[in-house]
């Protein structure tokens, strides 16, 4: 097979027992589909797994985002040049897939595997109207000519940096250019700045161009959202300079840093790549092709119409969850899928959305395949769980605002992201509501509506909501429909699982689930009666549940199975979103944190209020010894009376356990659907967790600060001014870290509980722990097992630090220091300064263990989200 007339060195494929030359400008295709130059049977190859082409006078392996991948040397490779003369062992399909071996000849037209020949004159570039000879200053990325090195990877080429904004475009002009198939422009002059060109995305037709049209050689276009870029792009998952594109003898893309990433033909573009007629580049929520000479829109209604093929979920013991579903939803199309109770719409809400994918079948947007390509497509999808996804204790503009700095790239500015707050309020119709607060101050319909705008703040094509008209009556149920029409009807795919039927005349389909997963209808809302033979939706329903079902309405039509149904990856994690940086994720949620306690009157009182009460209350132990046990010394029996030190110590540990417990048993369980979403578009659990240990150690530790001055301010101190000489403040510094140290157990506790129910009963075993395993009022002392379990227990380590500081090892002695007949000393309570540290030092160790299991909870939290 020879190719079109082109110069350049031929290739050898040698694969699966079959080894065939091409000629220059020949395109080979490798993968399962039966269309490709080599088919190949094998389970670990993909469809359309790699291509090999010719191109500006070299050989190129790409990697078509194949599931396995495409391997060299064990690596995954995404687009590699084939250098003359190079013979190289490939890998299709990961390791256990089919060995492919290349070989480039040294020279067109030389037999294949000759020598390699480094010297060779590149030959011309082979893009339209290109330059006759190279190049005097070669553009920024991969070489110009064919590649004389060995092959690597496409990382980052050698040539200078892109150029900012502003500056004239990388390399010097061309002598003599020739246009690059754009518009002619001046020969041989400077490329001239390129007016600035505001597109929307959303708003391109299909095949409107991205360039403007006096394009010429030697130029770099930045693309990006900042109004210095050469061509802005008013979408928000844009990064400010997301990607550039420079225009020499090949044109190459090159990603800039961008955060949400730039794809080329399914991959995330790692540095640069030369463009090819006819690639496919995904930039934030748009999809172009690469034509030649332009990025033309890529949204022709096939593109943007979800195609869900043979999606079968099937669980432990073979039960089907959701039985061949096969549909084609088209753009600005509303979907609703109804169904009885357990019929499975959860699930194919998961399945569709890739959160939890299906064991089978293919969900399939702008031509690639949901699950394997789950990185490229996760940002065009908006999910509105059933629970409310913003904090109720927060106005409708903060929640949103908080929401915009975590899903936005992290270059938006304050001003970006307060226009794009705007936007979101005015298009769900919340301008008058946004100062209030959203738990308080919004119905049940608003609510809704707010997390709709929090999921369009990044403007998903694709929307899926999972039963948002639950709880509502049907005025708002109607009016949260109307909604979701016009958000359909702005171009988006909009899906949404429902138990109510009273708006479904504003959808234009309506899946119908019967038990199983298996579909007992999809079309238009005016069939469904007729389609089950009855006259309202009440006896739809009790006939879904008949087992005669099937034998009373028409059969489903037979799953769609165009692409190949294959098993995907079931239950295979899903790669992590791009995350921002700890720093301001950490900033941001702390902020948020701060925002949700401040608004809250309830947690703010119990702030201010509850510790120098609870100190108060410490006071009222009988006696005025205070904290010093010298006074109470009996001058006739020589002993100590430590009655009055203990209660105060007690109660000063014990609530201050209480405190921690209470402020933090609710923190992560209250918030769980808030974090669960916010952990699919990018939020490390780590930093989210660390927000939370910060805020509330810190908060708790200055309570019980406070508790402890309120119960010690005016008392006498421990004995000799305590193992310091610093009084109460060692008696704070231990009440303090007891009640961060139970804070920080109790948020760990937190993320274990599955509803807000459970709290209350944790907080009770967390403060009844706490009271038994301190030794205050159950010696623990040398008691088998129950010391040793006590030393897991903060308060046990917290009060025998503040035991030290005031020497109750004395009540087990006489005045002379004698050790009592009956006495023992609890060697955790000497009064020494290095076992006041020691006792600090175990209750910070142990309260590092309680936040490595506040982190494996919220991991565990976001897995089941
Ligand atoms: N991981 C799982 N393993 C086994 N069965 C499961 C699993 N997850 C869900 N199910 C079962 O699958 C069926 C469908 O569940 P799903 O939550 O999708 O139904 P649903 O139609 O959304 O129900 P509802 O309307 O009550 O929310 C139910 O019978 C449920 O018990």
């Amino acid at each position: 097979m020879t190719g079109p007339d082109q110069q350049g060195p031929t290739l050898r494929l040698g694969i699966g027992g079959r080894s065939q030359s091409f000629g220059p400008g020949t395109t080979v295709t490798i993968g399962r589909d039966q269309a490709s130059t080599f088919a190949l049977s094998h389970g670990d190859v993909s469809r359309r797994h790699a291509e090999i082409y010719f191109d500006a006078g070299a050989w190129w392996l790409a990697d078509l985002g194949s599931t396995n991948g495409t391997l060299v040397d064990g690596q995954r490779v995404g687009t590699l040049p084939l250098a003359p003369g190079q013979s190289l062992q490939v890998m299709v399909g990961g390791n256990r897939g089919v060995a492919m071996q290349l070989e480039v000849g040294a020279t067109a037209g030389s037999p294949a595997g000759g020598p390699p020949s480094p010297a060779a004159p590149p030959p011309p570039p082979a893009y339209r109207g290109a330059p006759a000879g190279p190049p005097t200053s070669p553009p920024t990325g991969p070489p110009a000519g064919p590649p004389t090195g060995p092959p690597r990877p496409a990382g980052p080429p050698t040539g200078p940096p892109v150029a900012g904004p502003g500056r004239p475009p990388a390399g010097p002009p061309q002598p003599g250019p020739a246009p690059l198939g754009y518009e002619p422009t001046m020969a041989g002059g400077p490329a001239g700045p390129m007016s600035a060109h505001q597109t929307p995305p959303g708003q391109m037709g299909h095949g409107q161009p991205l360039l403007p049209g006096n394009l010429r050689m030697g130029q770099t276009i930045v693309l990006g959202r900042n109004q210095a870029c050469d061509v802005v792009i008013d979408d928000p998952l844009m990064s400010r300079r997301h990607a550039a594109i420079e225009l020499g003898p090949t044109v190459v893309l090159r990603d800039l840093g961008s955060f949400n990433g730039t794809f080329v033909n399914g991959q995330r573009l790692q540095g640069a790549v030369p463009l090819r007629p006819g690639d496919e580049v995904i930039l934030g929520n748009g999809t172009f092709t690469w034509t030649g000479d332009q990025l033309v829109a890529r949204n022709t209604r096939s593109d943007l119409t979800l195609v869900v093929e043979n999606l079968t979920t099937v669980v432990k013991g073979g039960r089907r969850l959701i039985d061949g579903l096969s549909l084609e939803l088209g753009p600005a199309s509303l979907t609703a899928v109804i169904g009885p109770s357990g019929s499975g719409k959860s699930t194919t809400l998961g399945a569709l959305t890739g959160t939890k994918p299906a064991t089978y079948g293919n969900v399939i947007w702008q031509g690639h395949d949901l699950y394997t390509h789950y990185d490229q497509l996760r940002h065009q999808i908006g999910l509105v769980p059933q629970q409310d996804i913003q904090h109720p204790q927060l106005t409708v503009r903060q929640g949103l605002s908080y929401a915009a700095r975590l899903r936005l790239p992290p270059d938006t500015t304050k001003a970006e992201r307060d226009q794009r707050v705007n936007q979101v309020v005015a298009q769900m119709q919340l301008q008058r509501q946004v100062d209030n607060r959203i738990g308080t101050q919004l119905s049940g319909g608003q609510k809704k509506r707010v997390s709709i705008a929090t999921e369009l703040l990044t403007a998903p094509p694709l929307l899926f909501l999972d039963e948002p008209t639950s709880g509502l009556d049907p005025g708002l149920d109607r009016d949260v429909m109307h909604q979701l029409r016009g958000l359909a009807d702005e171009g988006r795919v909009v899906v949404v699982v429902t138990h109510s039927v009273l708006a479904l005349d504003v959808c234009d389909n309506v899946l119908v689930l019967a038990p199983g997963g298996r579909v007992a209808y999809f079309g238009p809302p005016s069939g469904v009666l007729r389609h089950f033979g009855c006259t309202d939706y009440p006896q739809v329903f009790d006939l879904l549940d008949d087992p005669d079902l099937w034998r009373r309405i028409p059969p489903p039509p037979p799953g769609r199975t165009h692409t190949g149904a294959q098993p995907v990856l079931a239950n295979a994690p899903l790669p992590s979103p791009p995350r921002q940086s700890f720093g301001l994720q950490f900033a941001t949620l702390v902020k948020r944190t701060l925002a949700v306690v401040a608004s809250d009157k309830m947690l703010l009182a119990m702030l201010l209020l509850t510790p120098p009460l609870i100190g108060a209350l410490s006071r009222l132990a009988v006696g005025d010894a205070g904290f010093g046990l010298s006074s109470t010394l009996d001058e006739n029996s020589q002993r100590y009376d430590p009655s009055e030190v203990t209660q105060r110590l007690t109660v000063l540990i014990v609530a201050s356990a209480l405190i921690g417990a209470v402020m933090t048993i609710w923190a992560l369980v209250n918030e769980k659907a808030v974090f669960q979403r916010e952990y699919a578009v990018g939020l490390s659990p780590g930093t989210y967790l660390v927000s939370k240990v910060s805020v509330y150690g810190v908060l708790c530790f200055f309570q019980g600060v406070v508790v402890a001055f309120v119960g010690t301010v005016g008392l006498d101190g421990p004995d000799d001014g305590g193992v310091f000489g610093l009084g109460w403040f060692e008696i704070a510094l231990a009440v303090g870290a007891t009640c961060a140290s139970v804070a920080i157990l109790g948020l760990a506790l937190s993320g274990l509980l599955s509803s807000s129910e459970q709290g209350m009963p944790a907080v009770i075993g967390v403060v009844m722990t706490q009271l038994v395993f301190s030794g205050a009022i159950i010696a623990v002392n040398g008691r088998a097992v129950l010391e040793q379990l006590s030393w897991l227990a903060p308060a046990r380590w917290g009060y025998a630090a503040a035991a030290s500081s005031v020497d109750l090892n004395r009540a087990q002695e006489t005045g002379d220091g004698t050790l009592l007949e009956s006495g023992e000393r609890d060697v955790l309570y000497t009064s020494a300064a290095d076992q006041f540290v020691l006792d600090l030092a175990v209750l910070g160790g142990l309260t590092l263990v309680f936040v490595l299991l506040g982190y494996l909870t919220v991991r565990r939290s976001s897995r089941a989200g």
